[in-house]
């Protein structure tokens, strides 16, 4: 396997709550990783720590990019070295217009094809703020064009599901494969089975511990079956 992220026992302790707990994973080159949990499991405080935000240092373990370790460089270093992250909550930005905002950074994608992808009209958007003017679903769909323009190596996307309407969920899986067939690698933090289901592989996290990993159907239906490793074999009492 070619291996582009590999995390070996990571923890992090946020205050005097341990949140990760000895996380080890590795995600391939070119895959569609979902990670799944409950509310709290500790996805989103992975993702930070794997992009390096202010505050989610962890205290222990590795984090290797393309063999490198980047666990002590900054996130704007992890960013040139191609990682991206998607927040929960989609960015909004006064003043700035969608065109503008899918041209920051001079990427090397087009952002008119990347509208397309995520499902929006280019003639219909691309002059608009991007302010609290857009939905919610629309400023998310915007932020994924904006990845979908800077092709990152590995794009993590924390619930980009949240705020799209049930009938647009297939356009946003086709967005995250239109990532995937320009080269990016996806971590997929998803609540929504029906996204979580293309992934290549996946991984279930229950209070910062990876209880299951491998291939995207088992993992889900452990999920769905509460079955958890962490809670003794026992039915899992944070689902
Ligand atoms: N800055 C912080 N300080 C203290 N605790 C935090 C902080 N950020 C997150 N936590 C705690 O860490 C745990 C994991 O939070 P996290 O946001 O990673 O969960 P999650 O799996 O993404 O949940 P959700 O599905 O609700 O988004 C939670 O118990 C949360 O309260």
């Amino acid at each position: 396997m070619d291996t582009l992220l590999e995390l070996q026992n990571l923890t992090l302790s946020l205050g005097q709550r341990q949140v990760l707990g000895g996380i080890g994973l590795s995600i391939a080159r070119g895959d569609i990783h979902a990670l799944v949990g409950a509310n709290g499991a500790g996805k989103s405080c992975l993702a930070y720590a794997i992009m390096g935000c202010e505050g989610y240092r962890p205290q222990q373990g590795t984090i290797l990019f393309e063999g490198r370790r980047i666990d002590e460089l900054p996130i704007q270093v992890r960013a040139r070295l191609g990682i991206t992250l998607a927040w929960q909550e989609p960015a909004r930005f006064e003043g700035l217009r969608v065109s503008d905002y899918l041209h920051l950074g001079s990427p090397p994608g087009d952002p008119i094809t990347a509208l397309e992808a995520v499902g929006l009209s280019p003639t219909e958007y691309l002059d608009r703020p991007v302010d609290n003017t857009l939905s919610g679903g629309e400023r998310k769909r915007i932020e994924l064009a904006a990845i979908i323009t800077m092709r990152p190596k590995l794009a993590i996307l924390d619930e980009p599901a949240a705020g799209i309407d049930l009938l647009s969920l297939d356009e946003l899986v086709a967005a995250i494969q239109a990532m995937q067939s320009i080269g990016s690698t996806i971590l997929l933090i998803t609540h929504v089975e029906q996204v979580a289901a293309h992934a290549d592989r996946a991984s279930q996290l229950c209070g910062g511990q990876i209880v299951c990993q491998g291939e995207t159907q088992a993992v889900i239906e452990n999920y769905k079956a509460r079955r958890c490793r962490r809670c003794d074999g026992e039915i899992c009492r944070h689902v």
